[in-house]
C-alpha cells in the first residue's frame, strides 16, 4: 500500500522541552486517520510539523515521498490544511474569496470560476456562494474551509478539530463531505478531534497520543477486544 504521510522519530522540542518525541506514522494513500489526544497532547504541533509551519527538533516527515522541511515546495503540492481555525475575510463572499485564493494556483480567469464553482457545490455552498462570509453558520465557514483546501487538488487533507462547535446537523453534514471526498477523489485524511464518537464513525485508523508520545497506533478495529468497542472507555483507561 502507498504510503502517503510518513513520519520518522519526528521531535519536537522548544527550550529543551519536548512538544512531541519520536512520533513515528504511516499513513497509506486512501485512509482517514483520527488523531485524539487530551488537551495539550501535541496534535496540533503534529499537524504543524506535517504542513512545514514548524521545523522539526529531529525526525524528518514526508508526503508523497517529498521532505517537508527540504522539499517543501513539492510536498505542499499535494496538501490542503486547515490548522487552527481558518482565517476568513468575513466582508467577502465566499466565492469572492476562493477566487482570490484560486490566483495562487495560477489559474486563468475561466478555470478559476469553474473550480470555484466546483469547490462551492462539492461542500454544499453553491446556493450560498455569493453571499457575505459574515452571514454564515460556522458549519458553513468550516464547509467554506474544505472548499478553499480543495482548490489545489491535494491528496491530502489535514483538518485540526474540524468539528469544534457544531451541532449535531452541521456534524454529520462534515462527517458525510469527508466520507464523500474519500471515497469519491481517494483523499487521505487526518483529523483530530475531541468528539470521539466522530472519529469512530469515520477512521480507519487512529493515533492515540498522550504528552507528546504515540499510545496506539493502527487499524481502529485492534484497539477493541471482544468485552470493549467504546472508544471513549478505552481513550480515558488510557490516559489514566
Ligand atoms: N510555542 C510553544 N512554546 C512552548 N510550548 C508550546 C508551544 N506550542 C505548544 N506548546 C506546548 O506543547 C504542548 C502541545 O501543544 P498542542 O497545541 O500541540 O496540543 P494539542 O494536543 O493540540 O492540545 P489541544 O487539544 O488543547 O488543542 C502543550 O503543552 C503546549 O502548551
Amino acid at each position: 500500500m502507498e504510503k502517503i504521510i510518513e513520519t520518522k522519530n519526528l521531535t519536537k522540542k522548544i527550550k529543551g522541552k519536548p512538544l512531541v518525541e519520536e512520533i513515528n506514522l504511516s499513513i497509506a494513500k486512501g485512509e482517514i486517520c483520527g488523531l485524539i489526544g487530551p488537551n495539550g497532547a501535541g496534535k496540533t504541533t503534529i499537524m504543524k510539523l506535517l504542513t512545514g509551519l514548524l521545523i522539526p527538533t529531529s525526525g524528518e516527515v514526508k508526503l508523497n515521498q517529498w521532505n517537508v522541511h527540504k522539499q517543501r515546495k513539492e510536498a505542499m503540492r499535494s496538501v490542503g490544511a486547515i490548522i487552527e481555525s481558518p482565517i476568513f475575510f468575513e466582508f467577502m463572499t465566499g466565492r469572492g474569496m476562493l477566487l482570490n485564493l484560486a490566483r495562487l494556483h495560477g489559474l486563468n480567469k475561466q478555470e478559476r470560476q469553474e473550480k470555484v464553482a466546483e469547490a462551492l457545490t462539492i461542500v454544499g455552498l453553491d446556493g450560498r456562494g455569493d453571499e457575505k462570509i459574515r452571514t454564515y453558520s460556522l458549519g458553513m465557514k468550516q464547509r467554506l474551509g474544505i472548499a478553499q483546501a480543495l482548490l489545489g487538488n491535494p491528496e491530502i487533507v489535514i483538518l485540526d478539530e474540524p468539528a469544534n462547535g457544531l451541532d449535531p446537523m452541521g456534524m454529520r453534514e462534515l462527517r458525510e463531505l469527508i466520507l464523500q471526498l474519500n471515497k469519491e477523489k481517494n483523499i487521505t485524511f487526518l483529523i483530530s478531534s475531541h468528539l470521539l464518537d466522530e472519529l469512530q464513525k469515520i477512521c480507519s485508523t487512529l493515533v492515540i497520543i498522550k504528552q507528546g508520545n504515540v499510545l496506539f497506533y493502527g487499524k481502529q478495529e485492534e484497539i477493541y477486544d471482544k468485552a470493549e468497542n467504546n472508544l471513549e472507555d478505552i481513550f480515558i483507561g488510557m490516559m489514566t
